[in-house]
């Protein structure tokens, strides 16, 4: 096992504690992704794993060691991991080149120089090595920051909300070269993510916080079948949510269906289309079940009554 958190106790007040015997381990190599709505604490927990804030109880481990958290350190941080966090803290006079390279070392230049390149490629910063952080966008500066962050190989990569700043279509080509990267040199990855959907694909699990409580640690498979609860389905899209007396009404399995997972049948729940819109790869339509509306996904446009099944 990489890392251990074992009971973690900690309080920014001490009258309401955020972590309260949270427990979480990480293998190597392995991808973990950590969601939860703003204010749940995901932030707080990379910076304790990090070691930038001091935790009342319980155990941090790293390969079998005992971490101490800032006392235990000189220099802010493990030398082991690399975080990267929302402040992105680049040297501003350094170019873009010099801050990727701010912890390869200088003993083979064209080593590092390779290396520097290979990182701008993945970030997609190629064309901007010149240029100082000043001059750039919020999100060019965060990938800057991530591509400094790989530099040393960490065994461990922190990213707290990595692509929070980027454009749809960056985001798309980052996603895929970062997670290639991490899984190519076998690092072990903790991502803080309002969108599950971005990190899905690569994620092996998915750990969910809700008011600094552990709530869920699956594959993305089994979290998405079996949601713990209604706060997780919603972490993972759009999702229709049903009372338990609705539920019984209408005869259902559970309380939360993702769109895809209620189709157009020959007989089953009548409903109402109330609208059909196009949105992209599919219709989104709105329906009414009596008076509750539902959202599912369609090829074709939809109008008039329909009948309901419930996968
Ligand atoms: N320095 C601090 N002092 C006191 N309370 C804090 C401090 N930093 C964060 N908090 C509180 O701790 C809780 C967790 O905050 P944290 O930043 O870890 O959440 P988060 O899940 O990362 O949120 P976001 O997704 O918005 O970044 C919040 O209620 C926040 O208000």
């Amino acid at each position: 096992m990489l890392l251990e958190v074992k009971n973690l106790y900690f309080n920014y007040q001490t009258d309401k504690p955020l972590f309260q015997n949270l427990n979480l381990n990480v293998d190597e190599g392995q991808i973990i992704a950590l969601v939860g709505e703003s204010g749940c604490g995901k932030s707080t927990l990379l910076s304790l794993i990090y070691g930038l804030i001091d935790w009342q109880g319980g155990d941090i481990l790293f390969e079998g060691e005992k971490l101490f958290g800032p006392k235990g350190n000189l220099v802010p941080g493990e030398s082991q991991m690399k975080f990267v966090a929302q402040n992105y803290d680049l040297m501003p006079y350094g170019t873009v080149y010099d801050n990727v390279g701010k912890y390869i070392s200088n003993i083979n230049l064209k080593e590092k120089k390779a290396k520097v390149e290979e990182l701008l490629d993945v970030v997609g910063l190629t064309e901007f090595a010149k240029v100082i952080p000043k001059n750039l966008s919020g999100g060019q500066q965060q990938r800057v920051a991530i591509a400094r962050a790989l530099a040393v190989l960490p065994k461990m990569l922190l990213l707290d909300e990595p692509f929070s700043n980027l454009d749809f279509s960056r985001k798309f080509e980052l996603r895929e070269k970062l997670f290639n990267y991490v899984k190519e040199n076998n690092l072990s990855l903790i991502i803080s993510t309002h969108n599950l959907e971005e990190v899905l694909p690569w994620a092996d699990k998915i750990v969910v916080l809700q008011q600094g409580r552990l709530i869920q640690n699956d594959s993305p498979k089994e979290t998405y079948e079996n949601p713990y609860n209604d706060y997780v389905a919603r972490l993972l899209g759009e999702v229709n949510i049903f009372t338990e007396e609705e539920k019984s009404q209408l005869n259902l399995k559970k309380t939360n269906y993702f769109p895809h997972q209620i189709k157009i049948a020959e007989s089953g729940v009548e409903a109402t289309v109330s609208d059909s819109r196009f949105a992209g790869s599919h219709y989104r339509n709105k329906l009414l079940i009596n008076d509750k509306p539902i959202i599912i996904y369609t090829d074709e446009f939809l109008e008039g009554k329909v009948n309901l099944k419930f996968l």
